[in-house]
């Protein structure tokens, strides 16, 4: 008898939120919000000042637990009790205020406890030289070149920090990647390698999630905008529905934000039921 044949599982979206909620007290930080981040996409996060950005963030990553609703991770129930459970899951975050070992090397920062060996038993060694062109090819795959990777990381700017964590996760197979861009501002060239960091995690697949405050640079990368007011998603709109100007509008906030993304909802929804 021949054995069965096992089919690919269908094209399961790697992350999916369902009516998930987070209560500080009597504040609903996170308000029924469902969303899915599909591999291969990158989900811009938007909205004001406490609107809930950095609390999704927390759960994904598992610094914060949901009070309700579910969190998926492609179809299956997860519940992370620790930062380390999520990043085991596959699920990488690179933190607004990421820090690096700053005297150590840029290579000893990438593998960071992970970093190859060769030979066995007690003539077991460190593989400095491999370590090294691991880093050096992982950060150019991510748009990070003529890297010296025995350079402290101190000397790597705002921008090329956030690449070298992207160049890690998807050095050591993340399926979701959860980005929380830097407050500090970012000259444009820092903007630039970071945004090319994230096209590069989702070209390999990863589902990406990416919490800025910039509309334009949303409107550059992004696949799909979720746009959370006071916990709820105020809207889920995707490249087609909105361009740059039409995201800035929203960032502005007040009674236009209300009204347009209203009408923009529901004219997503109109083609979404197509
Ligand atoms: N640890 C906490 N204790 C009490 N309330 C909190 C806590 N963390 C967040 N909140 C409240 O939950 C709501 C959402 O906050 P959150 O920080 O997730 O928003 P945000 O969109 O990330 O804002 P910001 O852009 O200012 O970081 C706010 O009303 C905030 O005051």
């Amino acid at each position: 008898m021949t054995e069965p044949v096992h089919r690919a599982a269908p094209h399961l979206p790697e992350l999916e939120l369902q009516r998930l909620s987070v209560h500080f007290g009597s504040v609903a930080a996170l308000s029924r919000v469902s969303v899915t981040l599909p591999a291969g996409e990158i989900t811009c996060v938007l909205g004001e000042n406490g609107s809930g950005k950095s609390t999704l963030v927390s759960v994904l990553s598992g610094l914060r637990p949901h009070d309700e609703g579910q969190l998926l991770l492609s179809g299956e129930p997860v519940r992370f009790r620790s930062p380390r459970q999520a990043r085991a899951a596959g699920i990488a975050t690179v933190w607004q205020d990421l820090a690096v070992a700053p005297l150590l090397s840029i290579w000893r920062n990438f593998f960071l406890g992970a970093e190859p060996t060769r030979g066995v038993g007690p003539l077991r060694r460190l593989d400095v030289e491999k370590a090294r062109e691991t880093t050096v090819r992982a950060m150019a795959r991510v748009g990070v070149t003529h890297l010296d990777p025995d350079q402290p990381a101190s000397t790597l700017q705002a921008g090329a920090r956030q690449s070298l964590a992207i160049a890690r996760a998807m050095h050591f197979g993340a399926r979701a990647l959860i980005v929380d861009e830097p407050t500090a501002p970012l000259t444009v060239n820092q903007q630039t390698l970071l945004l090319q960091a994230i096209v590069a995690a989702r070209t390999q697949g990863l589902a990406v999630l990416l919490v800025t405050n910039n509309p334009r640079y949303a409107h550059l990368v992004g696949d799909r905008f979720l746009l959370l007011a006071h916990g709820s998603v105020a809207g889920l709109l995707t490249r087609d529905d909105v361009d740059a100007a039409d995201l800035m509008r929203l960032m502005a906030g007040g009674e236009e934000f209300n009204a347009l993304t209203e009408a923009l909802t529901a004219l997503h929804s109109e083609l979404g039921d197509r």
